[in-house]
């Protein structure tokens, strides 16, 4: 390390005076002038990471579905995986290390990782279409500059294509070509395969309008669309020329007010999906022919895909265990349907992709999806390669045409991280292929009325939580007053927890009417309130 040029560089980098952040449930994440210092000492640490797993990392730019205002940073692990958890903790050390100590803070990081110093590194970096993301990422190229490491910089890209990227880089491309083109190309050649093989179905069941949350999403898909056959008709929305990222737009804004994006054109019954604002989330709506809108979120996603998975499973005669992963969001009636109808093994974990990435990797197949629409299914190397040899050798031709169809979905999947373009195809290839509409989909259960409020507390670190964050075990009392609330209503379940994303404690609510979802929520929202420290004045009832 060269202690001149890093005096030099970070002094162009300098960290304002008392602020700490953390790497929290998807990076660091502010407002996008607080964060130069943070990318360049991101890029550094991912040199450090590079030497140390001796593979190349990756760097995305973004702040997703906040406002355009913020920005935000990712680290990708070699195989397009989030940031292994024990280096969190080093990027919260060196991003608010004070400038004297930076040196001290990279000794230490690599005495207690095991860097080798000396070791090459390489850094794939990306950008979303913030207008500060330019400039950010440029800082954290600085930083890479500065601890020798090399770099490639894909400027603009989605999130799930730079995971992507990193992730056949370092499966010296088996993974795929690391290039846009070569993303473009596996997808859509396995799409085209996929829907080789449905009926003909009728005109209206080929649209699909995409919402893109004036996003890199609209500028990625009018890329891939000369890759698309031309059964694929869509069209997008929200594509960023007029109006701003995220702004009453976009997978988020959808999923929590459950309502229509603005700026998207509805007639009754179409099919509509939204991306967020760096295209990893997606959700599914329609309006029916009264108007009522029903969103089709992310349980719902992993439902079909489940559905869809296992019929093919048994098709082939294979005994591949099949999981879904969820998070306490999911909606109590898909838990329900997976485990009682579908009888799929269901597991809950904490929030956050990587705690759903980790335990989806105990499966054969493991299905996982948050409720807000960001999921992806991974399929363990041996199930992979036993399916590819049935598909190619198998004698028997509804098993082998069968395992056929399972090893296109394996390479239209994007298995590294959950991607808003790749789960749309998958999504349209399902339903394509078993002639649904998007109102049967939506009829394979009934969501229980629910409700997702915030409020703000002192110090969100008072509540603690156990059992994949479904009950607090502090502040004193809390639980116990959430469980007296739940008694009170039929079909009822809440649960609270301090956000990784915001300064705010979540609380969620489900019942067997909306009312009493909203009543249930708000009355937990109080309790938090009074025993966990609530600032300002108590919270109203919706
Ligand atoms: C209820 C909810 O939607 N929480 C989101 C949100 O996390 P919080 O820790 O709840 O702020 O942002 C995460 C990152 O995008 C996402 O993984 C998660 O699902
Ligand atoms: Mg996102």
């Amino acid at each position: 390390m060269d202690s001149e040029a890093l005096k030099k560089y970070s002094a162009l980098h300098p960290k304002p005076a008392g602020l700490t952040l953390q790497y929290g449930t998807a990076g660091f994440r502010a407002k996008a002038e607080k964060l130069d210092h943070v990318m360049f000492r991101m890029g550094m640490l991912a040199v450090l990471r590079s030497k140390a797993v001796a593979s190349t990392i990756g760097i995305m730019v973004t702040a997703s579905h906040n406002p355009e205002e913020d920005n935000g940073v990712k680290l990708v692990d070699p195989l397009g995986e989030m940031l292994h958890p024990s280096w969190e903790e080093y990027a919260t050390q060196l991003a608010n290390a004070e400038e004297h100590e930076l040196q001290q803070t990279i000794t230490e990081i690599c005495q207690k990782a095991a860097v080798n110093q000396h070791k090459d590194a390489s850094v794939f970096i990306g950008r979303d279409t913030r207008p500060s993301s330019e400039k950010l990422s440029q800082s954290a190229i600085d930083g890479i500059f500065v601890l020798d490491g090399q770099y490639h910089d894909y400027g603009l890209v989605t999130t799930p294509q730079l995971h992507y990227m990193v992730c056949c880089q370092n499966t010296q491309g088996q993974y795929g070509k690391a290039t846009l083109e070569g993303y473009y190309e596996k997808l859509s050649k396995a799409f085209t395969e996929l829907i080789k093989q449905s009926s003909s179905s009728g005109e209206s069941q080929k649209h699909l309008k995409i919402d893109c949350a004036n996003g890199i999403g609209a500028l990625k898909l009018s890329e891939m669309e000369p890759y698309f056959p031309k059964e694929v008709l869509i069209q997008l929305y929200n594509d960023g020329t007029k109006e701003k990222l995220n702004h009453l737009c976009g997978a988020d804004f959808v999923k929590v007010h459950q309502k229509p994006p603005r700026g998207l054109d509805m007639k009754p019954n179409e099919r509509c999906c939204s991306f967020d604002g760096d295209a990893d989330r997606i959700v599914y709506y329609y309006q029916d022919a009264t108007g009522l809108f029903h969103l089709i979120d992310g349980d719902k996603i992993a439902t079909l895909i489940s559905i869809f998975l296992k019929e093919l499973l048994a098709k082939v005669g294979q005994t591949l265990k099949m999981a879904v992963v969820q998070t306490a969001y999911a909606n109590g009636s898909s838990t329900r349907y997976l485990e009682e109808t579908l009888k799929v093994p269901v597991h809950c974990v904490k929030t956050g992709v990587k705690h759903l990435h980790h335990k989806a990797q105990e499966f054969d197949i493991g299905v996982y999806f948050e409720a807000n629409g960001h999921g992806t299914v991974l399929f363990s190397k041996a199930a992979e390669t036993k399916i590819r040899r049935l598909a190619k050798e198998e004698k028997d031709n509804e098993k082998r045409e069968a395992a056929k169809v399972l090893e296109n979905m394996i390479d239209l999947i994007n298995q590294t991280v959950g991607d808003a373009v790749s789960d749309m195809l998958v999504i349209e290839a399902i339903l394509a292929l078993k002639g649904l509409t998007v109102q049967q989909w939506d009829a394979v259960y009934t969501d229980l009325p629910n409700r997702l409020l915030k409020i703000q507390v002192a110090d969100r670190r008072v509540i603690d939580t156990t059992d994949a964050e479904r009950r607090a075990v502090t502040p004193p009392g809390l639980q116990e007053k959430i469980d007296a609330l739940v008694k009170k209503y039929k079909l009822s379940r809440a649960f609270v927890r301090p956000s990784g994303t915001e300064d705010v404690v979540r609380i969620y609510a489900e019942a067997d009417t909306q009312e009493n979802a909203d009543a249930l929520a708000h009355e937990v929202s109080l309790a938090v309130y009074h025993l966990a420290g609530g600032k300002g004045a108590p919270p109203q009832p919706l």
